[in-house]
């Protein structure tokens, strides 16, 4: 890996790697011209500083030098990465001296199929919400207010928008949005959907029911109609498009009639895709890490860990090179004393091969034609390769990289598929890969499908979810009672009703069982109603419009649901994989079927 020796400018662009069809230039680069504005860290930087709305800053410097750098990568101990408390203390991972104890319930790996990592040769990462945790209070509030702007500036609508406010906990991962009603659906793992909302309005259940409870019209709840909110990236604009609904509900005329509910979702999809791609977040991202992404210092000693055991470790993002390089950098770049960080490229250190602008799920797909580039990590500059092995550019009989660059141990690309990873990893079999990603259609579910890579979903909110449950367990037991006290109830008022109807009896003993039928019935609705109370108010402790994340009343969730059959692992944070032995065999715990619970006590 190659760091500058003098501080040089890091500004690179944001353009998509599709606008550079390999066929305009073997060597292409990624920046569109160079500009000595003053705003170029004056006195500090010397180099490139590229302008315009599409060029990424980071804020802070690039420098080769490591000054008083709390972390050395040789030293046989696991060194502190956090500086906010001046280094005083070590992140506690599986291979520390401290290691290997308990592991807290809400930081455990959770296993849905067996996985021996003794199997595992390489250990992929996804980058965005899983190696970087954003905040949705400041991140996800970025994106809705970036859209609000687009659709109030370039899209019409009216500005009254503009006042209005997010409130990034009330939308949660696994609903979906039913675009033509403008609804908010919650549905178990049949589908059946449980919970409703117009916007913010909840449904009636016979609204509920006339709209989405026919047996015989199934729905599959998928695109085009439906639109699944998969990834923590989703909440902002599934709380716009709530908002907008109930807006074109109570304020007629202000919105086109053209514009339905259907319409006002693409538009809201759109003006988000453009955040995504224009800068509006990553300029800002870039400007302030640490105001957008969580810090985890867990995360170098975990990928240490992963590499002294002998694996390969990747990343494939679909982030591009400029804003991943700041990412990361973030996530794993050394600090001083004072806790100032240096942008450079020491990160790649962790890596041995860095795949950016991957275009998953795509990318899964074998068959993929994506070109792959060679990144050159100090300009950005993308070279051609034949499937990985450099080329010689036009007019050059060598090929186009040095030796040196050959022999550093990470080498980063941008583009490309699986089949190139495979190569550049020397992968036999993909079951020997295992895949950490925090979006079920995007990582999890084609590269288990398609390819047999072993996966690990991240899923930050259940640590939350698992340690409200361990508080909450004797509130559940209490309402297994109910509800068995329920079904209880309801046994004897069919054994009375079947009684009074057939028996043979006589006046005195049918007013007997008419009473005794009364103060059951009486009780039934007593205890229906405590339970359903009960009920509601154990969901509204996880969460007061949507309950628990991972069940819908007894049955498990929609998202539980796609998680048990894709995920083979899942967690709530990407570095709980440093809590475990790099060699562990993780196993899932038994199946039960309904038949077995009253017979083996748990
Ligand atoms: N153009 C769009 N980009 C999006 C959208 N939602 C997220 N993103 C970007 O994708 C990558 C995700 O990276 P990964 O590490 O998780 O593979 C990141 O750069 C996001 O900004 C979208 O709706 N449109
Ligand atoms: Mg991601």
């Amino acid at each position: 890996m190659r760091i500058p020796k003098k501080p040089v400018s890091f500004c690179i662009s944001l353009f998509s790697p599709d606008l550079f069809p390999p066929a305009l230039s073997s060597r292409i680069r990624l920046v569109s011209g160079v500009s000595t504005k003053s705003d170029c860290a004056p006195g500090k930087r010397k180099g490139f500083c590229f302008t315009g709305a599409r060029q990424l800053h980071a804020s802070y410097s690039m420098e080769g030098s490591h000054g008083t750098v709390v972390g050395d990568n040789k030293s046989p101990r696991l060194t502190n990465m956090d500086c906010s408390d001046g280094g005083s203390h070590e992140p506690c991972i599986w291979s520390s001296p401290e290691g290997g104890h308990k592991i807290d319930i809400g930081k455990q790996i959770f296993c849905n199929r067996s996985l021996n990592m003794k199997n595992i040769v390489a250990v992929g990462f996804d980058m965005d919400y899983t190696l970087a945790q954003y905040k949705p209070e400041t991140f996800e509030s970025l994106a809705y207010e970036g859209t609000i702007r687009k659709l109030v500036y370039d899209l019409g609508y009216p500005r009254e928008l503009l006042e209005w406010s997010f409130d990034w906990k009330y939308m949660v991962r696994g609903l979906v949005l039913d675009k033509k009603r403008g609804n908010i659906l919650k549905m178990d793992r049949h589908k059946y959907v449980k919970v409703a909302y117009h916007g913010f309005k909840e449904l009636s259940k016979e609204d509920k029911v006339s709209t989405y409870g026919s047996t015989l019209t199934r729905d599959a709840f998928d695109e085009p109609d439906y639109a699944l909110i998969d990834t923590l990236f989703s909440l902002a604009e599934a709380y716009l498009f709530a908002q907008l609904v109930d807006f074109r509900d109570n304020n007629p005329g202000k919105v086109a009639d053209t514009t339905d509910y259907a319409r006002m979702y693409r538009d809201v999809r759109a003006a988000v895709d453009l955040c995504h791609r224009d800068g509006t977040l990553k300029q800002m991202v870039a400007k302030d890490p640490k105001r957008y992404i969580n810090e985890d210092t867990s995360i170098v000693p975990m990928l240490k860990m992963l590499g002294d055991s002998g694996r390969s470790t990747f990343l494939v993002t679909n982030s591009l090179w400029d804003y991943t390089n700041i990412v990361m950098n973030f996530l794993c770049g050394a600090r001083t004393m004072d806790g100032i960080r240096k942008c450079n490229f020491d990160w790649l250190q962790y890596f041995d091969v860095v795949i950016t602008g991957s275009a998953k799920p795509g990318f899964f797909h074998d068959d993929s034609r994506a070109n792959l580039f060679e990144v050159e990590p100090v300009s950005g500059m993308l070279l051609n390769t034949d499937n990985g092995s450099p080329m010689p550019q036009v007019g050059d009989t060598s090929p186009s990289f040095s030796p040196k660059t050959l022999n550093k141990s990470c080498r980063v690309f941008q583009g490309g598929n699986v089949g190139h990873l495979h190569k550049l990893l020397s992968i036999e079999s993909s079951s020997q890969v295992l895949y950490v990603g925090d979006h079920i259609y995007g990582d999890i579910l084609r590269s288990k499908k398609v390819l047999g890579w072993r996966t690990m979903l991240v899923v930050p909110e259940l640590e939350r979810e698992v340690e409200l449950l361990w508080k909450l367990r004797d509130t559940r037991k209490g309402l297994r009672l109910l509800r068995n006290q329920r079904d209880l109830i309801e046994d004897k008022i069919h054994h009375l009703k079947w009684s009074l109807k057939f028996e043979d009896i006589n006046a005195e003993e049918k007013q007997q069982l008419s009473s005794a039928l009364d103060s059951l019935e009486f009780e039934r609705e007593q205890v229906r109603l405590s339970h359903q109370q009960a009920q509601r108010e154990n969901h509204q402790k996880f969460h007061k419009v949507w309950g628990q994340l991972m069940k819908t009343g007894y049955q498990n969730s929609r998202f539980a649901h796609q998680v048990e059959r894709f995920a083979c692992l899942y967690t709530s944070q990407v570095s709980n994989l440093s809590l475990y032995s790099p060699d562990k065999y993780y196993r899932p715990s038994e199946d039960f079927m309904p038949h077995e619970f009253d017979i083996i006590p748990m």
